[in-house]
């Protein structure tokens, strides 16, 4: 892993690096074309949503991640103009939104009901908001027949909903939402009345459609998969508050809280005190590891800190053969093996009680001198000095 703010700072806090990696607007060249400033939604003495701010880029596919109960959805409703702010301000391409009712907002939300009425055609469907707005039938017309090529729906525009698979009734609410030209695009769990393999499947085709489209679209989700493979970011909430946003790679490569570097993917979290801060490392002190954590990437930490240390389960490196005595390693023994086929997650139980998790590839193995471990083996766990992330809360 290279540590791309290191790259950029050689030497700073552990503080610091946590400010850098929170990417929490857009760049300074880059105008918001949404902006979502000190919102908080309280129902009566519960805080929904704490004061969030939040740029979002036109054309931006951002997603909300987080677990049930965050206020991912009560952020979204604030923006559709379903549940107004207690306090704070949304600015859509300059326009303020908040006081505006749903429907006088260029905004439009796709529900996971997907919400098809399902006595009329997929044709109907799709006309249903345009005619509403009364817009002349020919550009109706237009509009519905674009939408259904967007789709690639056109040979079902007669059928009604229950005639038409999980899949195409998502395509279809798609192109319903579309077929306004809403400003914002709102999805709520767009892929969540799918199994899992056609969720996969459609994810990058739901991404690629709003792409070509060009509509800025804000996402709600709790499947982190999802985010990452649709989003261009992700803002990550817990009661409220949005800990972190950035690209899919900075959430993941450089988690600026535990609850960041827990909740997407897995990690092993060593918690310690740094005892050395040198200007090329940092030491910390585990006794979860029963050694020390060494971090060479620039950054720097006082003396006593108290800290965690998160190290992903990929760059865990597990042998049978002793590894020399030192920083980022310990000894253990095999507690259990989850066989994935491609690769394997090895638990390894180290003298301090603690369970480390080591992803290996099924290919570590083929050329090595030494045969995979099993349950029981003796063995160590590693890692470069640059894999560890340093954090404070
Ligand atoms: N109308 C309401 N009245 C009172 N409390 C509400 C209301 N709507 C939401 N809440 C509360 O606000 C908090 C955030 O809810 P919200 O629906 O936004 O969470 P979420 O992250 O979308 O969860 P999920 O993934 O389960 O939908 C929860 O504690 C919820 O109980």
């Amino acid at each position: 892993m290279t540590d791309a703010v290191a790259a950029n700072k050689p030497v700073q806090s552990v503080a610091g690096a946590q400010a850098a990696k929170q990417v929490q607007s857009v760049q300074a060249n880059d105008k918001p074309y949404l902006r979502i400033s000190g919102v908080l939604k309280k129902f009566g003495d519960n805080v929904a949503v704490d004061h969030v701010d939040l740029d979002i880029r036109q054309h931006e596919i951002f997603a909300l991640l987080g677990s049930s109960g965050c206020g991912k959805s009560t952020l979204l409703r604030m923006l559709a103009g379903m549940d107004s702010p207690t306090s704070g301000k949304i600015i859509l391409d300059g326009e303020d939104v908040i006081g505006l009712e749903p429907y006088e907002r260029p905004v439009n939300m796709m529900f996971q009901s997907y919400a098809l009425f399902p006595h009329m055609t997929v044709a109907e469907n799709i006309a249903f908001g345009l005619k509403q707005d009364k817009l002349p039938k020919a550009e109706i017309s237009a509009r519905v027949d674009e939408m259904l090529d967007l789709v690639q729906m056109r040979k079902y525009a007669n059928r009604k909903p229950h005639q038409l698979s999980g899949g195409q009734q998502q395509r279809v609410a798609l192109a319903r939402s579309l077929a306004k030209r809403p400003k914002l695009l709102l999805l709520d769990e767009p892929l969540g009345a799918l199994d899992k393999k056609l969720r996969q499947q459609t994810q990058l085709e739901l991404a690629s459609t709003i792409e070509k489209v060009g509509v800025t679209c804000i996402m709600v989700t709790h499947d982190q998969e999802e985010a990452m493979t649709m989003a261009d970011r992700i803002g990550i909430m817990s009661e409220g508050k949005l800990l972190q946003v950035g690209t899919p790679t900075e959430i993941y490569d450089y988690p600026n809280c535990r609850f960041t570097a827990e909740f997407i993917g897995e990690t092993n979290m060593f918690e310690g005190a740094v005892t050395v801060d040198e200007s090329d490392r940092v030491e910390i002190t585990s006794q979860e590891l029963g050694g020390v954590v060494r971090i060479d990437h620039g950054i720097t930490g006082p003396k006593g800190m108290h800290v965690w240390a998160s190290v992903r389960p990929e760059d865990v490196r597990l042998d049978r053969k002793t590894v020399a005595a030192g920083p980022n390693m310990a000894a253990g023994v095999v507690e259990n093996i989850a066989y994935m086929g491609s690769y394997s997650v090895f638990h390894i139980k180290l003298a301090s009680g603690k369970v480390v998790k080591s992803v290996v590839p099924s290919s570590r193995w083929y050329d090595a001198d030494e045969t995979a471990p099993t349950w029981g083996d003796p063995v160590f766990v590693s890692w470069r000095a640059d894999a560890p992330v340093v954090l404070t809360q």
